[in-house]
């Protein structure tokens, strides 16, 4: 498990990281999404020990990272930035990593094959395409057979079988109880494989709740209603407005509405109770991209707002 408490990181004048708080949990897929610049990266390279918190800690398994006799047992990771010696054989990268970390040899065969790599194990790093390279990345994670897995985009270039590939590596880690940490820019690589969703924007916690609640809680979802009348549908369907219920109407195009706040039965059910004649009626679901923008909205405008004033101070 892994425990973020009050993680501040500050470079210089840029708060990365600013007063986090969450935990993730074994057995399944958290997901880290948050816009560009958001923090992600440095959080993790903090969890990783290889940034020193400003303030607050960042736990693995109730300890900091540099605090375990053996770490690589306990956390295997996939950052940004890896650094592979062109020269070398994925096999005899892979080798030094276990001569370094006490790993029984025979595990880089394991690794290798694991991650599909058996075939090109003497081949030069340097020839590899970006998908070897992500998958000799992710063989590194996994060489200590740690129960907590980080993955900074782990999808990042990839073609559609790799991004399948990682998907069903994730999903199969979290299956076997370990925790899976994924961070991405995009709900969208997120919402197949994601069970739990961290959501940062600005450094800021926006967020955290199972995939479901987050996609019920901003979805988008509305009722679209064709009518020759609309001015008088729309006017009944105001007065289903009441405390605890919020309905919004817009008028779209071809004199179509657009419901928010009430389903397609009770749309249905207040039409025919007004006389009113409808001639469609669908229920539309908001992308969940559209849902993650509406989520970070508050943060970027934040973001745009603090860099107009600091603009004007200068
Ligand atoms: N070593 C550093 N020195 C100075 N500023 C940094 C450093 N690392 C990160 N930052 C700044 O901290 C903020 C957060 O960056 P970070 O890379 O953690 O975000 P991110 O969410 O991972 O973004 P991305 O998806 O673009 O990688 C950014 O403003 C970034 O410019």
């Amino acid at each position: 498990m892994l425990a973020v408490r009050n993680l501040t990181k500050r470079y210089g004048d840029t708060t990365a990281v600013d007063g986090l708080t969450f935990d993730v949990q074994p057995g399944r897929v958290t997901g880290f999404l948050g816009p560009n610049g958001a923090g992600k990266s440095t959080t993790m390279r903090t969890i990783l020990g290889l940034d020193r918190p400003t303030s607050g800690e960042a736990l693995v398994n109730g300890r900091p990272y540099a605090q375990h006799s053996s770490p690589v047992r306990e956390i295997g990771a996939l950052l940004d930035a890896r650094a592979v010696h062109p020269g070398r054989s994925a096999h005899a990268h892979l080798l030094a990593m276990a001569r370094a970390c006490g790993i029984p040899k025979a595990r880089v065969a394991d690794v290798l094959d694991l991650v599909g790599l058996a075939g090109a194990a003497g081949k030069r790093a340097g020839e590899f395409s970006l998908g070897m390279g992500q998958r000799l990345g992710i063989a590194e994670a996994l060489m200590g057979d740690p129960g907590i897995l980080v993955l900074d985009e782990p999808v990042n270039g990839l073609d559609l079988d790799g991004v399948r590939w990682v998907r069903d590596l994730m999903r199969d880690l979290a299956d076997e109880g370990r925790t899976v940490f994924v961070s991405s820019h995009l709900m969208s690589e997120l919402q197949i494989v994601a069970d739990h969703l961290v959501i940062i924007g600005r450094g800021r916690l926006i967020t955290e709740a199972p995939m479901a609640d987050v996609i019920a809680a901003w979805s988008n979802t509305h009722v679209v209603v064709r009518t020759p009348d609309p001015g008088a549908l729309a006017a009944h369907l105001k007065r289903a407005d009441e405390p605890g219920r919020t309905v919004r109407i817009e008028h779209g195009d071809d004199g179509e509405l657009l419901v928010y706040g009430l389903t397609a039965e009770d749309v249905g059910d207040i039409a025919y109770g007004a006389g009113t004649r409808v001639h469609g009626l669908r229920r539309e679901e908001a992308s969940l991209e559209q849902a993650y923008l509406e989520i970070t909205e508050t943060s970027v405008e934040y973001g745009a707002r603090a860099g107009d004033q600091e603009k004007e101070h200068q």
